[in-house]
């Protein structure tokens, strides 16, 4: 008798709950046990806006839990770590999460981790339950960002008292689903959360971020034209909504 190979045998890989997906949304299951998010955010939390190359980052203080999300799909406290985006060359791409086949020209993630079970982001990235990040597409008109001060790689900026409630829309409602890390080393280690509803991101901004250099002050300048992957496969995993 030859071997068989199932299903199962193809999904035995240690690597599928990938990040980002496609979210079909006829297929995203309304669970009515999911709660609305709960987000509680100090605004003296925010520390500094990083160009790390591939990317920006606004850090924050996560030293205790003063900006922590809860409640929603979640068994714990999350605390609020960074935001960043990811964008694209042109308008036509960027965003990482795709909704029906539809592609946004950006999409920010707001990251937090597990404070209730670990004592650190580092730890809490090696376990499935380590990380929970808010994936919000098209974004708000409202981010103003002001990048210049970011514009070549490893400069660092204060970064102080932004309202993080400016970049997300008054509906919470979202699509949720077990998923990993979309950057190196991909941990299969988040509870993504991608919002429902947003605005439409200005080119202007994602001109903005298009300026950005990933090159240092004494290399030829190089902007950083993309940065989303591409999108992976569902395999067994289900996306659940928290609306009808
Ligand atoms: N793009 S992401 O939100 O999955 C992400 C968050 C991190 F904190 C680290 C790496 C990542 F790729
Ligand atoms: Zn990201």
């Amino acid at each position: 008798m030859g071997a068989t190979v199932s299903q199962d045998d193809n999904d035995s890989d240690c690597h599928t709950h990938q990040s980002p997906i496609n979210i079909w949304t006829k297929m995203a299951l309304y669970d009515p046990f999911l709660k609305p998010l709960k987000i509680q955010y100090d605004p003296t939390t925010s520390r500094k806006i990083v160009n790390l190359g591939h990317c920006f980052n606004v850090e924050f203080d996560d030293t205790s839990d003063m900006s922590v999300l809860s409640d929603g799909p979640l068994n714990s406290r999350y605390r609020l770590r960074q935001f960043h985006f990811h964008w694209g060359s042109s308008d036509k791409d960027g965003s990482e999460h795709v909704i029906d086949g539809n592609v946004y020209p950006a999409e920010l993630h707001i990251v937090y981790w597990n404070s209730q079970k670990y004592e650190s982001f580092e730890e809490a990235a090696k376990h499935p339950d380590g990380l929970a990040v808010i994936g919000v597409l098209k974004l708000t008109n409202r981010i103003t960002l002001n990048l210049v001060s970011l514009l070549i790689q490893g400069k660092e900026h204060s970064f102080t008292k932004y309202n993080l409630a400016r970049l997300l829309p008054n509906d919470l409602d979202y699509w949720t689903y077990h998923g990993s890390l979309t950057t190196e080393p991909y941990f299969e280690c988040v509870t993504w959360i991608v919002l429902q509803r947003a605005i439409p991101i200005s080119s202007a901004q994602l001109t903005r971020f298009r300026g950005l250099l990933c090159t240092s002050e004494y290399e030829k300048p190089v902007p950083i034209m993309e940065n989303h992957r591409p999108v992976q496969l569902l395999h067994d995993r289900v996306v659940r909504s928290s609306r009808l």
